[in-house]
C-alpha cells in the first residue's frame, strides 16, 4: 500500500465503528501504530484503546483535543454519532488546513451537500462501512465530495478494498447499502444466534452452536461471492427432494422469515434518516 506511506490517520470518535475500521487498518498494516491518532471524550476507553493497539490518544473533551490530533495528522476521520456533528463541525473546518487535510466521514445518514455546508472547500469523502473491517472483511459504500481530490478518492478506495470491499456508488445508493451491510452485522448476529439456539436445542453445547452457524453463514457468502452462485440456486442445491432442509425452508417461509429480512433493511434506514432530520 503506498498511497498512505507516511501518512498519520486521526479517528474523531474511538466508539464501535472507529475501532472497527483502524483495527483493520493496523492488521492489514497499512500503517504502524504511532501513525494513529485516536480522539475521544472518554478516558477510560482512550486508554483501553492505547493498552490494545499502541496508538496515539487524545482527550477532546475540549475544542484543544480536536486542534492538537488535527495538527497531528493528514487523514481525519469523522467517527462520531451524527447528533454530535453540529456542534463538532465548524470548529474541525477552522482548524483544516486545505493544502494537507482531508476528511473522511463515515456518520451514518450524513449527505455529503450536508458536510459541505459547514467543510465548503474542503476534501472530503463520505463513507459508510461496518463492524467486520476488524476482520479486513468489511463492506463499504464510498462517495467522494464535490471538492474531493482524485487522490483521496483512490486512497479511500484502496484503504477499504484492503479490509474489506470498497464501493464507489452513487450517494442515493447509501441508504439501502447501510440497510445491508451498514446494519446487516446486527441482523446476521441475530440469525447466528437464533440458528445456534435450535442446535442448543437440539443438544449441541452453545459454543459449538454459534461456531457452526457462524461458520455456515461465512461460507455460503464466499460461495456467492466467489462461485457466483444465485442464492435461490445455492438454496435450491441444498435442498434433497423430500428431505430436511425444505422442511425447514417451509418453516421460514411460514414464519415470515424473508419478509421480515426485507423490512429489517427498510425500517433501518427509516429509522437513520429519522435521526439525522
Ligand atoms: N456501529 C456501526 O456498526 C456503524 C456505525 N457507523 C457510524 O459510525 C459513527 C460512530 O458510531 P459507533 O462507533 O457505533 O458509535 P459509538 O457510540 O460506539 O462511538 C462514538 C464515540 O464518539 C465519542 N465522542 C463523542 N463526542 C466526541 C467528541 N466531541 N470528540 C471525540 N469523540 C467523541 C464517544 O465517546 C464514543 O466513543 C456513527 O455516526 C454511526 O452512524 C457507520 C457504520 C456502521
Ligand atoms: O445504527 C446505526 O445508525 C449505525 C449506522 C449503520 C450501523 N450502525
Amino acid at each position: 500500500m503506498d498511497t498512505l506511506t507516511g501518512k498519520k490517520i486521526g479517528f474523531i470518535g474511538g466508539g464501535r465503528m472507529g475501532e472497527g475500521i483502524f483495527s483493520g487498518i493496523l492488521k492489514a498494516g497499512l500503517i504502524p501504530p504511532e501513525d494513529l491518532y485516536v480522539a475521544d471524550i472518554v478516558d477510560q476507553r482512550l486508554q483501553e484503546l492505547q493498552e490494545k493497539y499502541g496508538l496515539n490518544p487524545i482527550n477532546s473533551s475540549t475544542n484543544e483535543g480536536i486542534k492538537q490530533l488535527i495538527d497531528q495528522v493528514d487523514v481525519v476521520f469523522l467517527a462520531v454519532l451524527p447528533q454530535v456533528a453540529p456542534k463538532l463541525l465548524p470548529f474541525i473546518n477552522q482548524c483544516l488546513d486545505l493544502e494537507r487535510h482531508y476528511v473522511f466521514s463515515i456518520m451514518g445518514g450524513v449527505l455529503t451537500s450536508t458536510l459541505e455546508e459547514t467543510l465548503t472547500q474542503v476534501s472530503l469523502v463520505r463513507i459508510m462501512p461496518n463492524t467486520p473491517m476488524s476482520v479486513c472483511a468489511g463492506c463499504a459504500g464510498i462517495v467522494p465530495g464535490k471538492n474531493c481530490k482524485p487522490e483521496h478518492k483512490a486512497m479511500a478506495l484502496e484503504i477499504f478494498n484492503q479490509i474489506g470491499l470498497g464501493l464507489l456508488l452513487p450517494e442515493p445508493q447509501i441508504d439501502p447499502l447501510t440497510g445491508i451491510s451498514g446494519c446487516g452485522p446486527a441482523f446476521c448476529g441475530i440469525m447466528i444466534q437464533a440458528l445456534a439456539d435450535g442446535g442448543v436445542y437440539l443438544g449441541l453445547s452453545r459454543a459449538d452452536a454459534i461456531k457452526i452457524a457462524a461458520q455456515t453463514l461465512v461460507g455460503t457468502g464466499k460461495m456467492v461471492l466467489e462461485q457466483g452462485i444465485h442464492p435461490e440456486i445455492l438454496k435450491d442445491n441444498v435442498c434433497s427432494p423430500g428431505g430436511g432442509t425444505i422442511g425447514g425452508t417451509v418453516s421460514l417461509e411460514r414464519d415470515g422469515f424473508r419478509a421480515a429480512c426485507i423490512n429489517a433493511v427498510i425500517n433501518a434506514v427509516d429509522r437513520m434518516n429519522e435521526v439525522v432530520k
